[in-house]
């Protein structure tokens, strides 16, 4: 059955701002990733770091999907407005002129985890199913609504707690974490509210039927999958049962 539709149609009444708001909130609240095992594992200091190792260079997939999924978001409205405001979220991950952007300070934290770059960039040992969820999201940011494609992104409004859940685990619990690593996360607590602000009133103003609200919160859930789904995989590679695909990442420690 299709979850957008559930019985909504747009004979429905509109949901007020807050209500709205609310209803986001609550898909967060029930399913985002900071309740996944594989994290309580990684900021409780639990994990092998040759099991770092697989998260940072299977996440790297998602830091480097990030640009093109706003790029692709980017070309499909004529807003100029929204374009303007958009464009800085390509900048805060490929950097522009001097500063050198999220996706080199990712770079930074896989290099302290002893991986090599060129092999992280190549994506190789990435697990099958990292690619497909992240490649998922590009793909539903190309073809879905573009009011929906904005709402895909509001898992941030999420992301500065589990943030600062993992700069206080990680620092604490593993001897090869330090500042330069946790770099890329301090960042992100300052980029991550100001985007979701922004995407949050976008959406308020732009669904303006009950069924668009409706699609604004189902892009939520589906987003909230891409990022378990993710986690799942590795879980399911790396802590148990262990069933490593051929090709991928193999931790020596
Ligand atoms: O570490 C995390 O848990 C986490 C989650 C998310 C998210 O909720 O999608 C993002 C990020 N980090 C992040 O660093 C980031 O740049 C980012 C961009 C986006 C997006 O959808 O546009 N989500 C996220």
């Amino acid at each position: 059955m299709n979850e957008i539709v559930r019985g909504v149609t747009a004979a429905d009444a509109l949901l007020g701002a807050a209500e709205f708001e609310a209803a986001i909130r609550a898909v967060g609240a029930e399913r985002y990733h900071d309740k996944h095992p594989f994290h309580k594992l990684l900021h409780g200091g639990k994990l092998s770091k040759g099991q770092v190792q697989a998260w940072a260079l299977n996440r790297y997939c998602y830091q480097s999907a990030v640009p093109r999924k706003d790029a692709a978001l980017m070309s499909r409205t004529l807003d100029r407005e929204l374009r303007r405001e958009w464009i800085h979220r390509i900048m805060d991950h490929d950097g522009i002129d001097d500063e050198h952007g999220g996706i080199e300070r990712w770079l930074v934290l896989t290099d302290a985890l002893g991986l090599d770059r060129d092999y992280v960039i190549s994506m190789e040992g990435a697990l099958p199913a990292t690619r497909f969820a992240v490649e998922a999201y590009v793909r539903f940011v190309v073809e879905q609504p573009l009011t929906v494609a904005v709402a895909s992104s509001l898992t941030e409004l999420f992301a500065p707690a589990i943030h600062r859940e993992r700069i206080a685990g990680m620092l604490e619990n593993y001897p090869f974490v330090n500042d330069e690593v946790m770099a890329y996360f301090k960042r992100r607590l300052t980029q991550a509210p100001r985007d979701a602000d922004f995407a949050l009133e976008y959406i308020k103003a732009n669904a303006r039927t009950r069924e668009e609200q409706e699609a604004c919160i189902n892009a939520v859930r589906f987003k909230c999958n891409v990022l378990w789904a993710q986690l799942d995989a590795l879980h399911n590679a790396y802590v148990e049962p262990g069933l490593i695909p051929p090709g991928a990442f193999r931790p020596n420690a």
